[in-house]
Parts: C-alpha cells; sequence; structure tokens
C-alpha cells in the first residue's frame, strides 16, 4: 500500500557527511535533515565543526565522505552554481562590496548570472528590499562605510531576500551587534523567513538568535549532531551537553578550553 501523503522531501538533507583537515575529524558523519519551510539553527562551541558544516551544503568545501542533497538532488560540482543561484546568504560580517553603493549590493545577483535584471528594474526591486529591512530609499545611494554595522546587516539581509530564495543560510547573523540591535536582526529574519516561506539554515552560538529565529535546533559536538528537537523541547532536554551549552556553564561534559 502506498502512503496517500509521503512526507516533502527534505529542502537540505546532509547523509553521513565527513570531513577532516590532516589528522583533525573536524566531522564526523553528520546527518541532518531540514523540511521544506523549517528554520533549522544549528548550535555548538567555538571549533566544532558549524562553518565547516554550512561551507560543505554551499560547496565551498568538499566532503570527504557522505552526501548532502538539496531538493532531493545531490549537490555536486557540476549543478553547484545552479542550486547557488536559489539560494540567500547572509554573511558574517555583512561582506558587503565597499566599491559599490548600497542598492548595487543589493541587487548584485540580478545583475548578474543567468537572470539578469536591467539596471533601473533592479534598482527598484533593490530599494523595495531596503524598506522591508527598515532602511530608507535614500539608504541606496550610499557606500556600505556610510553606515552603522546594524545598517550594514540590514542590507546584507535585504541582498539575501532580493530574489525571493527558496532557501536563505545565516552565517553568525547577530556577530558583531549590541544585545538590542541583535534582538532587531533577529526579529526581522524570523518575520522574512516565514513571509518569504523558505527554508532557513542558520548558525550560531547566540541563544538569543535560536530563541528568535529556530523552529528546530540541532546541536553540533564532536563531529556529530549531538541533539536536534523543537525550540520548545531545548530547555527541558536533559542532554548534560545541550543544558551546559544553553546556560553557558563552565562546569559540564564540554571542555573549555579549545
Ligand atoms: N580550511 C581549513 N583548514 C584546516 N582546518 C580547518 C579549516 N576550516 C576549519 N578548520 C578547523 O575545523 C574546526 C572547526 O571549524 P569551524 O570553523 O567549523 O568551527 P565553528 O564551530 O564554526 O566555530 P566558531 O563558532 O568559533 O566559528 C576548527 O578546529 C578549525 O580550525
Amino acid at each position: 500500500m502506498t502512503d496517500a501523503n509521503p512526507p516533502a522531501p527534505s529542502r537540505i538533507a546532509l547523509k553521513g557527511v565527513r570531513k577532516s583537515f590532516g589528522p583533525k575529524h573536524v566531522l564526523r558523519g553528520v546527518d541532518l535533515d531540514v523540511a521544506k519551510g523549517e528554520s533549522m539553527v544549528i548550535i555548538g562551541g567555538s571549533g566544532t565543526g558549524k562553518s565547516v558544516t554550512l561551507k560543505c551544503v554551499l560547496g565551498i568545501i568538499e566532503p570527504d565522505a557522505g552526501e548532502i542533497l538539496i531538493n532531493g538532488a545531490r549537490a555536486t560540482a557540476r549543478n553547484r552554481e545552479a542550486l547557488l543561484s536559489r539560494f540567500g546568504m547572509l554573511f558574517q560580517g555583512g561582506a558587503l562590496f565597499d566599491s559599490m553603493l548600497v542598492w548595487e549590493n543589493v541587487a548584485f545577483r540580478m545583475r548578474h548570472g543567468a537572470h539578469r535584471r536591467p539596471r533601473a528594474e533592479a534598482r527598484e526591486i533593490a530599494i523595495e528590499k531596503l524598506r522591508r529591512v527598515g532602511l530608507t530609499p535614500e539608504t541606496a545611494d550610499l557606500f556600505p562605510a556610510e553606515l552603522s554595522g546594524g545598517m550594514q546587516k540590514r542590507v546584507g539581509l535585504a541582498r539575501a531576500i532580493a530574489t525571493d530564495p527558496e532557501i536563505i543560510f545565516f552565517d553568525e547573523p547577530t556577530t558583531g551587534l549590541d544585545p538590542i540591535m541583535a534582538g532587531v536582526i533577529n526579529e526581522l529574519i524570523r518575520e522574512l523567513v516565514t513571509e518569504i516561506g523558505a527554508t532557513a539554515m542558520t548558525i550560531t552560538h547566540d541563544m538569543t538568535s535560536v530563541r528568535a529565529i529556530a523552529d528546530r535546533v540541532a546541536m553540533i559536538h564532536e563531529g556529530e549532531i549531538r541533539w536536534q528537537g523543537a525550540v520548545g523541547e531545548l530547555d527541558a532536554t536533559e542532554d548534560p551537553y545541550v543544558s551546559q551549552f544553553i546556560h553557558g556553564r563552565a562546569e559540564g561534559p564540554i571542555a573549555a578550553i579549545r
């Protein structure tokens, strides 16, 4: 008998992903599924392999073993460009191009690649996206260096959503922001992800981000997913690693020296 309502295929699936650098076994078999429309946040201490995991999904690092499926299709070097063009990405430092105006940064993907749009149209969409993240049209014609860190982060967000991507990645979205601005950015991320209906994958060690952004949380430790569950289950879990991490305790199974 066939299932009348088979579960939707994962948007992002990692199966047994391994990656070592010399003798250092960073990822030791990471298994992770992110469903369509879900916001998954990956937590873990410094140096546990969160960035390496993200870079594997983005194709920046080639895993030694295992596979990564995007919409059920294996991500390979050959189809990577096509896949990447459907992703949005907010980089840790904002990663804006200093020599380009704000709107040109936001419109970058609309001006390059397969789905290129005319300049005026791209600018109009960029201004609309800037407005959506709380920036005025006047901001469009400034250079990134003329903006505060919080505004630069908003520009990065506007760029990440510029092409209405199916999947958005957030790399430490609140790094370098004061707690209030971090809260504002977290809320904005949550709103945007819900509004676009995007699947989101975030890496962070900021617990405020986790609580604001996540539907599900996965904790990586010693190269494996140590725990995963709904964000609401975080506080109730008896896993000593998760508990130590979310309460920021020096004492516990996670060694403080790394
Ligand atoms: N290209 C590389 N070459 C060698 N070692 C690397 C490389 N990239 C990462 N590593 C190592 O892999 C380990 C995991 O790094 P990763 O950047 O994924 O940590 P992280 O969990 O993102 O940490 P943080 O929260 O501090 O950014 C670290 O020990 C790091 O030194």
